[in-house]
């Protein structure tokens, strides 16, 4: 172990530290100092040409979904897809949906401030909701089998007063992760290429606008399983440097080693042999100051926050009810059930590797690089240099692309069916709402990068955002949840108890503020205890006034009106009346609840209290939880990866089939015409004799017919 005062104070991380005239020891301020790894030029080749690409691809798939499947390209299939989709398509869309530019990187850099249990809690704080929302799931095909949007179900349910209050919020939720999502790409965009953040802001939504345009909701579905092929195989490639291969790292035993290291007791973390904002020494709230301990207060407080502001982002996001209307009914709750458990693996098999990479090497990070999620593009560059920026930038961009997408087609869906066929034109056709559809894909698509640029300049940060979601929609959850769970839920409980809860949660989040540090900015609204305050107000009022109001004016709803929710144009449906079977829909709703339920007590209750025995892990323990990591992070990967392909086997073969026997066909058929143009020019003959043989056989078969239709 390195002696206090050694300069550097480690031999591995030795780059970035230097000697001083007087002799003091100077640590570097910040990992990046405003220099870009990577040249402009590779920054909009891959904003611009991942765009394009994606933009090109997605409208190639669409096309031969539509020449060789037969899809017709209505505005029900726009918007939901044909109801159809199977599990494994389903659970990529979820985790590519669920995979934000924030589960990238704000799962990093909680792990960079609170060590092992971040990532846990980031990851298990954020799965049980999408693993709980399968029973919603089931619930629409059940009680609105019709629905296009949440809010065409909220107003057949309580009326138009309750519809335009979760309008609002919906409206809010989609507006605060397109937020995040644009904060976090432009940061790392602008970090690692030097691309001017502004145009980073505008640039990013550019390519998923046109390819979301040209295809509506499949379109996105299909995109959305490369997107998820692409960050998996990056996951992999991470975890295993980590973990395995780098020559800086390379073992969980080493890892360990140099966790203790950093944190040491002995290390001199004095200005400027460290600076204010950078990890040095023990970690203040964890177990004997180690990151590596599940007894980290700081970690906890987190994981609370992410529980509740990531129950508003997936009840209160119209994009995850689309997926589950687009679901077909037996397979809705099994993709929300796997996509959860493989999409747990991102942040907690990523920032374990990632997120504790940066503090074992020593980074430099400081508090704002960390805010502004550049934890991991700091540790990828620290280990792989350029080749690991472009990576992370792909990456990134896949993440951010995919559920980008998502929340313009959320968006598109609310404005087209709950505003414009609800209050503005109740005839309208598939024409006019496949039109409206697509305009506003564009214009939410050009607000998007608007909004980027003004959260930029306000100096809002990702992190700061990621604790603050809860506090703003975390009301709206419960309501949302009794609407399809609950007979009794009632309209004015539900439009109390949302909007209750929301100025609440703000008083309060502003009041421990001030109570706590005197003064009121972005710095101090973002710490933890004011934000933990702000998120539990927020979602425990909104349920209990909604509660309270229900027992004493109980509503005794039967579902009636939401299933006379109509669709815009009636179409076939290719499923079977089996799949509608409402013996099975409960037989699946009763699975679903045993095993959302099941997974939740077990990865926020069971696990993290069968660790804290383990107080600062051993290296054994450690190696335990690095192999759990690897092989969640693996198998997750494999899963994704495979089962969308063998479930629709059969469409891609009719595909390729059609693609190659078509065009083989034509091919021959062409070839066959030129040989025989060749011989009637060669002999002008050959047509005469070939003219003459034709109107022989024209002869014979109608004499054939005459003599057939005589009596015997
Ligand atoms: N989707 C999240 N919370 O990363």
């Amino acid at each position: 172990m390195a002696s206090a005062t050694q300069c550097p104070p480690f031999e591995f991380s030795a780059k970035y530290y230097h000697s001083e005239n007087g002799g003091s020891c100077v640590r570097q301020t910040s990992f990046f100092e405003g220099k870009p790894v990577l040249n402009q030029g590779v920054g909009y080749s891959v904003i611009l040409g991942f765009g394009a690409f994606f933009a090109v691809f997605t409208s190639f798939l669409v096309w031969l979904e539509k020449r060789y499947v037969g899809s017709r390209h209505t505005s029900e299939w726009f918007n939901t897809a044909g109801r159809s989709v199977k599990t494994g398509l389903i659970a990529s869309v979820i985790v590519s949906q669920w995979t934000w530019a924030a589960t990238i990187l704000q799962s990093s850099n909680v792990a960079w401030e609170y060590g092992v249990s971040g990532p846990f809690w980031y990851a298990s704080g954020a799965t049980i909701q999408v693993l709980l929302f399968g029973v919603m799931a089931i619930e629409i095909k059940r009680k609105a089998p019709h629905a296009h949007t949440v809010c065409e179900i909220v107003k057949a349910r309580w009326g138009t007063a309750a519809h335009i209050v979760f309008l609002f919020f919906c409206f809010l939720t989609n507006i605060i992760v397109t937020a995040m999502l644009l904060l976090g790409g432009s940061a790392v965009v602008n970090a690692l290429t030097g691309v001017n953040i502004y145009a980073a802001s505008f640039l990013i939504p550019l390519g998923v606008i046109v390819y979301t345009l040209a295809g509506g909701l499949k379109a996105t579905f299909l995109a959305s399983y490369i997107h998820s092929v692409i960050v998996h195989i990056v996951l992999v490639i991470f975890v295993y440097l980590v973990y395995t291969a780098s020559s800086e790292l390379g073992s969980p035993s080493v890892v360990y080693s140099r966790l203790l290291e950093v944190a040491s007791k002995s290390r001199t973390c004095q200005d400027p042999i460290s600076h204010h904002g950078q990890a040095c020494g023990p970690v203040s709230g964890n177990h004997r100051g180690s990151y590596l301990t599940m007894l980290s207060s700081g970690g906890l407080v987190f994981g609370i926050i992410n529980i509740v502001g990531n129950f508003g982002t997936v009840f209160v996001d119209n994009g995850y009810w689309v997926s589950a209307i687009a679901a077909r009914p037996s397979s809705t709750h099994k993709g929300y059930l796997l996509g959860g458990l493989v999409w747990f693996a991102v942040p907690f098999s990523l920032a374990t590797s990632l997120g504790l990479g940066a503090l074992a090497l020593d980074l430099p990070i400081n508090e704002s690089e960390a805010g502004r999620g550049l934890v991991p593009p700091a540790t990828a560059v620290a280990l792989m240099g350029k080749g690991g920026s472009i990576l992370l930038l792909t990456m990134l961009f896949m993440a951010v692309t995919s559920a980008g997408s998502s929340e313009l087609i959320a968006v598109s869906s609310l404005c087209t069916y709950d505003i414009y066929r609800t209050y503005i034109n109740p005839n309208a056709g598939g024409k006019k709402i496949l039109k409206v559809s697509r305009s506003v894909v564009l214009g939410f698509g050009c607000f998007m990068g608007l909004l980027a640029v003004i959260l930029n300049k306000a100096g809002v940060s990702l992190g700061w955002m990621y604790l603050a979601m809860g506090v703003l929609i975390g009301s709206a959850v419960l309501p949302i949840a009794f609407m399809l769970l609950w007979r009794k839920a009632n309209a004015i409980g539900a439009i109390l108890g949302t909007i209750i809860g929301c100025i609440m949660g703000i008083i309060t989040w502003i009041s421990v503020t001030k109570a706590e540090y005197g003064h009121i900015n972005l710095d101090t609204t973002g710490r933890n205890a004011p934000m933990l305050a702000g998120n539990l107000v927020s979602i425990l009022i909104g349920g209990g006034v909604h509660g309270v109001c229900s027992m004493l004016w109980p509503q005794n709803y039967d579902w009636s009106s939401t299933k006379q929710i109509t669709v815009v144009e009636k179409e076939k449906t290719e499923l079977p009346a089996e799949e509608f079977n409402e013996e099975k829909l409960v037989r699946a709703k009763s699975w679903i609840v045993k095993c959302g339920v099941g997974f939740t007590v077990l990865i926020v209750i069971l696990w993290p209290i069968l660790s804290l025995p383990a107080g600062e892990f051993s290296k054994g323990y450690f190696y335990y939880w690095a192999v759990i990591a690897i092989g969640w992070g693996t198998i997750g990967s494999a899963v994704i990866i495979v089962l969308p392909i063998m479930e629709s086997w059969e469409t891609i073969r009719t595909v390729i089939l059609g693609m190659f026997t078509n065009d083989r066909l034509m091919e021959k058929v062409e070839e066959l015409n030129h040989k025989l143009q060749t011989i009637i020019q060669a002999m002008p003959e050959a047509e005469r004799l070939y003219l003459l043989e034709k109107e022989k056989a024209k002869r014979l078969e109608a004499s054939e017919k005459q003599d057939d239709s005589l009596p015997a």
